[in-house]
């Protein structure tokens, strides 16, 4: 253009006659994105201009700034950057022809792809993205070379443009968009403000909506974590998740190699609200947001974890498919799987007690990811840490390995329902005996894993058997009672057996217990128990007929004693009821009773207060 009147009108070289109708209908419903591309090229202006500054020694002292505007009149957008600039020859490269054809192939290339929102990083259609909402657009752009001459380029949403040489004072690219009637709500700052929060929030240059910064443009991420302090964290943990509570634990990603990898990833503290299904990270590329719906990023363990990932390397327009076999993204989830078993590790070694707190909310994950993940598993092993019945309140298993050995070496006892169990856990607390409470719904598999795992290991709820340490070692039980030739304790089996009739699967044992306050328990053993509940949990039912079980009768028990003297009496009803009792009481903490057996229960209750009553007058 030697005149400066002169309009060079052209045409855009085009293999793809429709592609404008492609982009207006465009492939994302989301057209909210041309601002993000936009924004984008005004940073990578910006960054260029940077770069020469340095390279060229130009000792441009610019603030820089992306400035948006909107002016209602007219129905125009416009983006407009301090950057490089751009030369009319170079508006023919970079536009009319680069940024053409690439949009072009990115339009043939995902046209036809059905489920649009199976692209993640919705990059690639660049500059013309502007005419999903445009009619128009026009550039306005001088470029930084000294005594460049501003260039004016426009085109209608057709395959013609024009460009023509302008005045334009300052150095920088203006972007003018002439909003289509039904995109007219871009002219909203409300509207916009939101899709920069949404996308631009983190950018790198401060990014003005009419005067005022709306982006935070040195995000924590970025920053060194040695010269972070705990509040920032949970300050930028706050701008991310307004609504949420303080998280319980955070890390902080900087690795370079063998790929780059920014980000800090939160433990959330986990409300009923919480999804813990949802992927709850934000991608990022480049300080760009992405998208917050990458679940493959993440192992699926670790889905509650949130916060940000910024991954430059990563080729984000493309399919979520393409994603989940991507050999990069599964090294990505390893790097992380591995920072939070360091983290945990860390936490544990750190204050016992603290991490009992963190423990209660992440417990079920991690016992998941050690049943999934073998280098998981090996990292966090030892210091997963159980409830227990002891002083320490908290344990490890090879803490509770070693204090139990002389005991019941490789042996754990536990409770998984403490209210039920209460008996059994009082007669091991009084015999100095130490149980695990594994009362959470993922303990009865993860048990089971740990057997599996750890070779000799065997858990056995307390109920299972009776341990030799509960049991008072006593001669008297083998010797003959009077002419009958039977022993004691055999004398109180068949009274027993008598009293509470015929029942299926039942073996009646006598003991002498050290504690004499328990009369009885119910001893179901850890495999048939397992078992049962295993098909339970499988929907089936087995019914009782598979149960065999024990009743055992403690003979130290008074009323144990009272029940054989009452017999031998021949008060065989009030035997009868005191039996039934003991035999309930012990049912009671492996099932729930029917409604049947409830009102036998109770009927029965009442009947024996009032024998008692009645005695006591
Ligand atoms: N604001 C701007 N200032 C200077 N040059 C620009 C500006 N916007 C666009 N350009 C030039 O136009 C080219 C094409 O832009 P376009 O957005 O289509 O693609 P891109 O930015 O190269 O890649 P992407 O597909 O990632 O957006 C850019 O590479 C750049 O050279």
């Amino acid at each position: 253009m030697s005149e400066k009147e002169q309009v060079e009108k052209g045409t855009i070289s085009i293999h793809t006659e429709n592609i404008f109708p492609i982009i207006k209908k465009w492939l994302y419903s989301d057209h909210e994105i041309f601002l993000r591309e936009l924004v984008s090229n005004a940073v990578d202006a910006i960054h260029k201009l940077q770069h020469v500054n340095v390279i060229e020694g130009l000792q441009i002292a610019d603030d820089y700034a992306i400035d948006i505007s909107v002016d209602k009149d007219a129905g125009t957008l416009t983006v407009k950057d301090n950057g490089i600039g751009m030369t009319a020859d170079e508006i023919r490269k970079y536009i009319n022809q680069i940024a053409f054809s690439s949009a072009e192939e990115f339009v043939q290339k995902f046209k036809d792809i059905e489920d649009k929102n199976q692209i993640i990083g919705h990059f690639g259609l660049g500059f013309y993205s502007s005419f999903m909402v445009a009619d128009k657009v026009e550039i306005r752009s001088r470029s930084y070379q000294k005594d460049a001459a501003g260039a004016h380029w426009s085109c209608d949403g057709t395959t013609s443009y024009e460009l023509e040489e302008v005045d334009k004072e300052d150095r920088g690219t203006e972007v003018i968009l002439h909003l289509s009637k039904d995109e007219k709500d871009y002219l909203e700052p409300s509207r916009i403000r939101e899709i920069l929060k949404k996308y631009c929030n983190f950018l790198p240059v401060p990014i003005r909506l009419a005067g005022d910064v709306v982006n935070d443009s040195e995000p924590l991420w970025i920053r060194s974590a040695s010269e972070i302090k705990d509040e920032e964290y949970v300050e930028f943990y706050r701008k991310l998740y307004p609504l949420s509570d303080d998280p319980l634990f955070w890390i902080h990603l900087n690795i370079d190699f063998p790929f780059n990898l920014k980000g800090i990833l939160y433990f959330p503290r986990l409300s009923t609200e919480f999804d813990v299904t949802k992927s709850h990270i934000k991608l990022y590329c480049n300080q760009v947001f992405v998208s917050d719906n990458c679940p493959e990023l993440i192992p699926e363990f670790l889905t509650p974890l949130q916060g940000c990932l910024d991954a430059p390397d990563l080729p984000l327009n493309v399919s979520r498919s393409y994603l989940q076999n991507e050999p990069q993204v599964r090294k990505i989830r390893e790097v992380i799987s591995g920072r939070v078993a360091s983290k945990i590790v860390d936490l544990a070694k750190q204050d016992r007690d603290q991490f009992a707190e963190i423990w209660d909310n992440i417990h079920t994950f991690v016992k998941y990811g050690m049943m999934r993940d073998d280098k998981f598993f090996d990292k966090v092993k030892d210091q997963v840490i159980f409830r227990t019945t002891a002083e320490n309140k908290y344990t490890t298993l090879p803490e509770y390995l070693e204090r139990n050995k002389e005991r019941h070496e490789n042996k754990m006892f536990y409770a998984n329902d403490e209210a039920a169990q209460a008996t059994y856990l009082r007669m091991f607390k009084n015999q100095g005996l130490e149980a695990l409470i594994l009362d959470a719904m993922i303990d009865s598999h993860f048990i089971q894993f740990l057997e599996m795992k750890q070779k000799g290991v065997t858990f056995e709820r307390v109920d299972a058997d009776v341990t030799q340490n509960l049991i008072d070692e006593d001669q008297g039980s083998k010797l003959v009672e009077g002419e009958d030739e039977k022993t004691a304790d055999e004398k109180i089996k068949t009274a027993f057996e008598e009293l509470l009739g015929e029942k299926k699967g039942m073996t009646v044992r006598v003991e002498s217990l050290k504690d004499p306050s328990v009369p009885a328990m119910v001893l179901l053993s850890e495999h048939t128990r397992r078992f049962k509940e295993m098909t339970r949990m499988m929907g089936k039912e087995l019914g009782d007929a598979m149960e065999e079980y024990t009743l055992l009768l403690n003979k130290n028990n008074p009323v144990v004693k009272k029940i054989r003297a009452m017999k031998e009496e021949g008060r065989q009803e009030d035997a009868r009821l005191l039996g039934q009792q003991i035999y309930d009481l012990a049912m009671l903490s492996h099932k729930a009773f029917d409604k049947e057996q409830m009102e036998d229960f109770l009927e029965r209750s009442n009947k024996i207060l009032e024998m008692v009553g009645t005695a006591e007058k």
